[in-house]
C-alpha cells in the first residue's frame, strides 16, 4: 500500500547515500571482470584468447583444494570433473521478488509474460537453452534464475532492458538480488507472522530481509505483524550495509544490533536490575526462530569469488570450527523450547558443517533434535550430509584425534572428527574398563609392549571407535553447484526439545588433563575452545548471564573478530545488492560537530529514547486528523538525547516497543544500531518551520499510517496523479481536476498526502485502504503542489501506474503522451521548488 513498503514512494535517500554506492561499488569490482573484448571467454574462467597480452587468467586450479574435497567424498569420483567444471564457471544471476511489495504480482507477470519471452529469442539466437526461470522450489514463483552472470548483464546490449529493470526493482526494494541457495535458509527455519527471529549473523541482510518479508506477508494495510526480528552482527560496516538492505522493507518490526553473537545478550531480567517494572511483557530475550547463517571460509561462493581459488587452504575452516560451535549454541540457548534453529554456512567444508552439527548435538545431549527435513520442499536438490570425514592439519590427513600431536592440540579439536572423542575422554572413559580388566587381570597395570595400560587401551579403544558419527547427520543438507547450477551451501534444521542440559565438561577434562598430561594443551595459550568451554557449561540461563556479564565487560568486540575479518562471507560478492553507508565515517567526519553520542553503556552509538512529547505528538495528530484508534503511545522513539532537537521520529512496532523496554530494565544490554520505521520528519526551511505542524510523514511511514490520517489527504484522478509524479511540481490551476486543484489549494500550508484515486473513489474518500493504495507524500505550497518522493522512486510509480493503466485501460488517459523519466533518475532527492521556499 502506498508508495513504500518495498513498493516505491520512499522518501529521504539522498545524493549522498548514491555517491557512497558509487564509490563502494568502484571499491568492489566485479573479481570476474575482465577486459571488454573478453566477453566470449566467460564461460571458462580461463583464457581470453590472447585478445589482451596483458590479461592473466584467474587460477581456478589450487591442488590442495583438489586433494581435500576428492577424500572427503562430497561427491563421488564420478561426479568429480563436472562439479569441477561447473565450479570453474561464474555464477548466473538470481533474484527474488520481495512477497510483501505491493507490486509483486505486477512484477511476476512481468518476469512470466515479458521478460521470459523477449530475452528467450535473445539466448535462442546466442545458443543457450533458456534465459530466465522460476527456481521450482521457492514459493508461488518468487525467486528466479537467470542464465546470465552479472558480467554479461552488464556488458551485452541486448540485455539492456533487463539489467536495468533489476538495478531499478532492487533498488526500489521491489526484487533482491540474492544468489539461489542463499535463499534455502529461511525457507526451512518456518517462520510465522508472530514469531520472535534472533539473525544472529545477518550482514549484508538479504536472509534478514526474507525473515522480513515473511512476518509481513499476511499483514493488513495499516497494521503490523506481532512478531518481529532481531538482526546481529559483529562488524559495524557490515552492519551498515544489513541497516540500507533493510530499509526498502520500510519495517517497525526490526531492530538490528552489532555484538558478537556467542555472547549476544540475554536481556534476562532479575532482581539485580533495579527498576524492574512490574508490568514487563517480556523477562528475557527468547526466541522461536534462530537463524545461525555462520561466517565461514566461504569455498561454496568460489563461482562468483573466483580469487577463493588461490587462498583456499584447509586451515581456515579448521580455525573457523570453534567459534561456528559457539555461536550456534549461543543460539540454541536463547532458543525457546519447542523453537527451530537453522544452522547454515556457504562452505563445502565437514569441518565447519557437519562436525559443528555433532558437537553441538554432543553438548546438547538430548535436548536438541537433528530434524530430518526430507519431505519438505521436495523440488529443491540436495544431499545428504556426511557421517565420517577427515580432518586436514598442514597438508596432513588425521582420521582421528588420537593422530594429532600434542603441538596441535589447540587448534585441531576432538569436536572436528566424526567420533568428536578426544583423547582425554576416551581415557576417562576406559579408565572404568580398565579399572575392571586390571581387577579381572589380577591388577597388572604393564602391558607386553612396554604400554602403560591406559595409553595402550585409548588406542585399542579408538581403533574400535568408527570413524563414523553417531548421529543422524543424514538429516543435514549439502547443495553442490553442478546439480542445479548453483553455489554450494550447507543446510542442518535444528529443533529445541527441552532445556539445555549443564554441560560438566569442563572439570571433567581438567580432570583428565591434570591425570594424564603433564602440561594441559591450552596451557598458556588462551584459545577459543576455553571460550567455548566458558559459554556452553552453563543452562540456558546461566549462559545469559555469563554473556550479561561479558557485554558489561568488554563493550568491543574481542579478539575473535580480527580472525573472522579476513574472510569471505556469502553475500560479499554481491556488491550491487548493497549500499553502505559508512556510520563509521560518518561519525569521524561530524565528530568535530557534535558530541560522541552514548547509547546507555555503549559508546559512539546513537542513543535510543522513547519519544514522549505529548506537544508534537498532539501537534502532528491535529494536523493530520490522526485517528484515536492508531497506537501512538509509546511506539516512538528518537536517536537523539536533546529532546528539543529530535529531527527524525521512529515508529517501532509493539513486539519491539516490548524488546525496548525490557532493554531498558536491564541497562541496555543490547547495543542498537538501527530501530524502528522513519515515520516524521522535521521541516528545517523558514515555510517549513512555519506551517502548523513542524514535521512532515516521511515515505517509509506513510503506507502505515495513511488508513488513519483524515487532514491533509487528497484523492487524485489518474491523470493528475501521473502529472504529478511525471513534473514532480503542479500549479494549482494547472491539474486537469479543477475541483482538485481548488481543494489542493485549500490544504493547510505543509506537508499533505495524495492518494491515486480508483474506479467510483470520489475526491473526498476517506479510506483505509487496501495493499493496492498508491500514495505519496506532497508539499502543499502558496501556489503549488510539489511531489516529497525520490526521482526513482517517482520513476518506478509511474512504470507500475501505466502498466496498471494500459491493463485496465483507462479511457481517460489515451491521449496522455509517454513519460520519459530516464533522466531524472541521476538524481534521486526530491526537489521542492525553491520558490516555495521549501527545502529540497
Ligand atoms: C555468512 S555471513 C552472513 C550472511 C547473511 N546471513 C546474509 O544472508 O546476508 C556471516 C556474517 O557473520 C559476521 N560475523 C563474523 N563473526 C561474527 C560473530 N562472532 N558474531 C556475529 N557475526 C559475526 C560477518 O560480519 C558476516 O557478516
Amino acid at each position: 500500500m502506498g508508495g513504500g513498503g518495498g513498493g516505491g514512494g520512499r522518501g529521504g535517500k539522498g545524493g549522498r547515500a548514491r555517491t557512497q554506492r558509487k564509490h563502494f561499488r568502484q571499491s568492489r569490482e566485479n573479481v570476474w571482470k575482465r577486459p571488454k573484448s573478453d566477453l566470449s571467454s566467460e564461460n571458462n574462467g580461463g583464457s581470453n584468447d590472447g585478445k589482451n597480452p596483458s590479461w592473466t587468467p584467474f587460477a581456478t586450479q589450487n591442488d590442495a583444494f583438489d586433494e581435500y574435497y576428492k577424500e572427503q567424498g562430497i561427491v563421488s569420483s564420478q561426479e568429480w570433473d563436472s562439479f569441477m567444471a561447473v565450479l570453474r564457471t561464474p555464477l548466473p544471476a538470481a533474484f527474488r521478488i520481495n512477497s510483501s511489495s505491493q507490486f509483486s504480482t505486477d512484477i511476476r507477470l512481468q518476469l512470466e509474460n515479458d521478460f521470459m519471452k523477449s530475452l528467450h529469442a535473445e539466448v535462442i539466437e546466442g545458443g543457450e537453452v533458456e534465459a530466465i526461470r522460476p527456481l521450482p522450489w521457492y514459493p508461488e514463483n518468487l525467486a528466479w534464475h537467470s542464465n546470465f552472470s552479472r558480467m554479461q548483464l552488464r556488458k551485452n546490449q541486448a540485455l539492456e532492458r533487463f539489467h536495468e529493470f533489476l538495478k531499478l526493482e532492487n533498488e526500489i526494494g521491489n526484487i533482491t538480488r540474492q544468489e539461489a541457495v542463499s535463499m534455502v535458509p529461511p525457507l526451512f527455519l518456518d517462520v510465522h507472522s508472530d514469531h520472535f527471529v534472533l539473525d544472529m549473523c545477518a550482514a549484508p541482510g538479504s536472509k534478514t530481509f526474507q525473515l522480513l518479508e515473511i512476518i509481513h506477508r499476511s499483514t493488513e494495510p495499516g497494521s503490523l505483524p506481532d512478531g518481529m526480528i532481531v538482526a546481529n552482527d559483529l562488524d559495524v560496516q557490515r552492519c551498515n550495509l544489513l541497516i540500507h538492505q533493510t530499509k526498502r522493507m520500510c519495517t517497525a518490526n526490526l531492530i538490528v544490533t552489532n555484538h558478537e553473537a556467542q555472547h549476544f545478550p540475554g536481556c534476562r531480567l532479575n532482581k539485580l536490575h533495579s527498576g524492574m517494572e512490574l508490568d514487563q511483557h517480556i523477562s528475557q530475550l527468547q526466541f522461536d526462530r534462530v537463524l545461525c547463517d555462520v561466517p565461514c571460509s566461504g569455498d561454496g561462493t568460489l563461482r562468483k569469488a573466483p580469487d577463493l581459488w588461490r587462498k583456499w587452504n584447509a586451515g581456515t575452516g579448521n580455525g573457523l570450527h570453534s567459534l561456528q560451535v559457539q555461536i550456534a549454541m549461543r543460539g540454541l540457548s536463547l532458543l525457546k523450547v519447542g523453537g527451530r534453529m537453522v544452522y547454515s554456512t556457504c562452505s563445502m567444508n565437514p569441518v565447519e558443517n557437519e562436525a559443528v552439527v555433532a558437537e553441538i548435538l554432543r553438548r546438547c545431549g538430548g535436548s536438541v533434535e537433528l530434524v530430518d527435513v526430507s519431505n519438505e520442499i521436495l523440488q529443491l536438490v540436495r544431499r545428504p550430509g556426511l557421517k565420517k570425514w577427515k580432518v586436514q592439519d598442514k597438508a596432513i590427513w588425521l582420521s582421528s584425534y588420537k593422530d594429532v600431536d600434542k603441538f596441535h592440540r589447540s587448534t585441531v579439536l576432538p569436536s572436528m572428527f566424526p567420533s568428536g572423542r578426544s583423547f582425554l575422554d576416551l581415557v576417562d572413559d576406559k579408565h572404568d574398563i580398565d579399572v575392571q580388566n586390571n581387577v579381572s587381570n589380577g591388577g597388572n597395570g604393564n602391558s607386553e609392549d612396554g604400554l602403560q595400560a591406559t595409553e595402550k587401551s585409548v588406542i585399542e579403544y579408538d581403533g574400535l571407535d568408527g570413524k563414523v558419527s553417531e548421529f543422524p547427520l543424514e538429516h543435514c543438507m549439502r547443495i553442490v553447484p553442478h546439480d542445479e547450477n548453483s553455489g554450494a551451501f550447507f543446510i542442518a534444521v535444528l529443533q529445541k526439545l527441552s532445556s539445555l542440559p549443564a554441560i560438566q565438561e569442563k572439570p571433567k577434562r581438567l580432570r583428565g588433563i591434570n591425570k594424564h598430561l603433564s602440561k594441559p594443551p591450552s596451557q598458556g595459550n588462551k584459545d577459543e575452545n576455553d571460550v567455548a568451554a566458558s559459554t556452553v557449561d552453563c543452562t540456558d540461563e546461566e549462559v545469559s548471564e555469563a554473556a550479561v556479564a561479558n557485554d558489561i565487560n568488554n563493550n568491543e568486540p574481542n579478539g575473535v573478530v580480527s580472525e573472522v575479518n579476513p574472510l569471505v562471507t556469502c553475500e560479499e560478492q554481491d556488491e550491487e545488492a548493497k549500499v553502505p553507508c559508512n556510520a563509521e565515517a560518518e561519525l569521524k567526519t561530524t565528530a568535530g560537530k557534535r558530541k560522541l553520542q552514548m547509547q546507555g553503556k555503549w559508546r559512539g552509538v546513537d542513543p535510543v529514547v522513547f519519544f514522549k512529547d505529548e506537544v508534537v505528538i498532539n501537534s502532528i495528530k491535529a494536523f493530520y486528523g490522526i485517528d484515536e484508534s492508531f497506537p501512538f503511545n509509546d511506539h516512538l522513539v528518537t536517536r537523539s538525547s536533546d529532546a528539543n532537537h529530535v529531527k527524525r521520529i521512529y515508529y517501532v512496532s509493539k513486539s519491539v516497543k516490548d524488546v525496548l523496554e525490557l532493554n531498558f530494565s536491564v541497562g541496555q544490554q543490547l547495543k542498537i544500531t538501527s530501530i524502528g520505521l522513519k515515520m516524521f520528519e522535521r521541516q528545517t526551511s523558514r515555510e517549513g518551520s512555519s506551517t502548523p505542524c513542524s514535521f512532515r510523514i516521511s515515505s517509509e511511514g506513510l503506507p502505515l499510517i495513511l488508513p488513519y490520517i483524515t487532514k491533509q489527504i487528497l484523492y487524485a484522478s489518474p491523470i493528475d496523479f501521473k502529472h504529478l509524479l511525471q513534473d514532480k511540481s503542479v500549479r494549482f490551476a494547472d491539474f486537469v481536476d479543477a475541483e482538485f486543484g481548488q481543494k489542493a489549494a485549500n490544504l493547510l500550508p505543509g506537508c499533505c498526502v495524495i492518494v491515486l484515486a480508483k474506479g467510483s473513489k470520489t475526491l473526498s474518500d476517506p479510506s483505509k485502504g487496501n495493499e493496492s493504495t498508491i500514495a505519496i507524500g506532497c508539499w502543499k505550497g502558496r501556489a503549488s503542489l510539489c511531489v516529497m518522493v525520490t526521482a526513482i522512486d517517482c520513476q518506478e510509480l509511474l512504470e507500475r501506474l501505466l502498466t496498471r493503466m494500459e491493463t485496465e485501460k483507462s479511457p481517460s488517459l489515451e491521449d496522455i503522451p509517454s513519460i520519459a523519466v530516464a533522466d531524472k533518475v541521476q538524481n534521486s532527492n526530491y526537489k521542492i521548488d525553491v520558490a516555495e521556499g521549501t527545502e529540497s
